[in-house]
C-alpha cells in the first residue's frame, strides 16, 4: 500500500482538499548536543496552506530545511507522492517539485526583478548548453516559452512597474513578492516559505496574505509556511502544526490549536518545570 491514499478533507470554508502528499515521520535532527527536532510527524495534504508555527528556536526553519533538503535528520523519514525519498541534495528536491523562500531575503540585488524571477526557471531549462550557446531552435523555443512565464507571474503579482528595477532598490515588501515570484517561476507543487510577512507593515502583509491565497487557488500550490503573525496564520492557513522546543505540541486546524493548553502556554511562555 503506498502511502498516499488517504482522503482528502473539506475546509471549514467548504474547499476540497486533497490525499496526503507529504509525510514527516519520526524526525530528529540535532547539531551537535542541540536537538532542533525531537521525534516529529505530521503530513501535508494536496492543495492545503498548512503552517509551522512556535516560539524563537522551536525548531521551525530546521523543519523547512529537512523538507527543503538542506539539512539531514539524523533520524526519521520523509515521504512525497507515496514515496519514501532518499536522502537529497536541494536542487534534487527543487528537481521534484518543491521551491521555497528565505527567511533573509536571498536575490541577486543587482539583477532586475525580470532576471531575478528568471532564475527560477534554471530547473525547468531542459536544451543542451551547445544549442543554448548557439540559440538555435530548440533553446530559442525554451527561452520564449521562460519568458512567457516569466511574464505571466510579473503580471499575476503586480510588478509590471518594477521589472527592470535592480532588487537592491526596492523597499523590502515588494523585494519578498520578487522573492515569491521567482519561486514560482519553478511551477512547484509545493511552495515552502519562510517567514513571508516578516518585516512588512500591514498593508504589506495584507498584499502578500492575498498574493499566497491567490497562488494555492489559481495555480492549486500546496502551501506550507512558518509565520510569526498569529493573525496573518490563523486567517490564512488550513492545518497549523505548533513546535516548541523541537517538540510538537499541537496540530489541528486553526481554531483546535487556538483552544489546546499547551500551545497557550507556550505562547505565554508558562515554564515547562
Ligand atoms: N545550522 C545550525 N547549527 C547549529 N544549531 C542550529 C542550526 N540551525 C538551527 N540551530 C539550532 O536549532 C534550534 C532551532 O532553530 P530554528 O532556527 O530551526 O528555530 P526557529 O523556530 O526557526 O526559530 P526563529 O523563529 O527564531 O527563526 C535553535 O536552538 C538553533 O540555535
Amino acid at each position: 500500500m503506498t502511502e498516499n491514499t488517504t482522503v482528502g478533507y473539506v475546509t471549514d470554508d467548504g474547499r476540497q482538499i486533497g490525499g496526503t502528499i507529504m509525510e514527516m515521520k519520526n524526525i530528529t535532527l540535532r547539531f551537535g548536543g542541540v536537538v532542533a527536532i525531537e521525534d516529529i510527524s505530521f503530513d501535508i495534504h494536496e492543495g492545503e496552506i498548512r503552517a509551522i508555527i512556535g516560539p524563537n528556536g522551536a525548531g521551525k526553519s530546521s523543519m523547512l530545511n529537512v523538507i527543503s533538503g538542506f539539512y539531514h535528520p539524523q533520524e526519521g523519514e520523509v515521504w512525497f507522492h507515496g514515496k519514501k525519498r532518499p536522502s537529497m541534495r536541494p536542487y534534487q528536491v527543487a528537481e521534484q517539485g518543491i521551491a521555497r523562500t528565505f527567511q533573509n531575503i536571498a536575490l541577486f540585488k543587482g539583477m532586475s526583478t525580470l532576471d531575478n524571477i528568471m532564475t527560477g526557471r534554471l530547473t525547468k531549462i531542459k536544451a543542451g548548453m551547445l544549442s543554448q550557446a548557439i540559440w538555435w531552435g530548440k533553446a530559442a523555443r525554451e527561452e520564449e516559452e521562460h519568458r512567457r512565464k516569466v511574464e505571466e507571474i510579473i503580471d499575476f503579482l503586480e510588478i509590471q512597474a518594477i521589472r527592470k528595477t535592480p532588487v537592491g532598490r526596492l523597499p523590502y515588501g515588494l523585494q519578498k513578492r520578487v522573492e515569491l515570484g521567482r519561486a514560482l517561476a519553478a511551477e512547484p507543487k509545493l511552495l515552502l516559505l519562510d517567514e513571508p510577512m516578516a518585516g512588512m507593515n500591514v498593508e504589506e502583509k495584507e498584499d502578500m496574505s492575498r498574493f499566497i491565497l491567490d497562488v494555492n487557488d489559481e495555480f492549486g500550490t500546496t502551501i506550507a509556511l512558518i509565520e510569526h503573525d498569529m493573525g496573518v496564520v490563523m486567517d490564512i492557513s488550513d492545518r497549523v502544526v505548533v513546535m516548541d522546543y523541537g517538540k510538537k505540541i499541537g496540530d489541528g486546524t486553526p481554531s483546535e490549536v487556538l483552544a489546546n493548553q499547551e500551545v497557550i502556554d507556550a505562547y505565554l511562555g508558562v515554564s515547562h518545570d
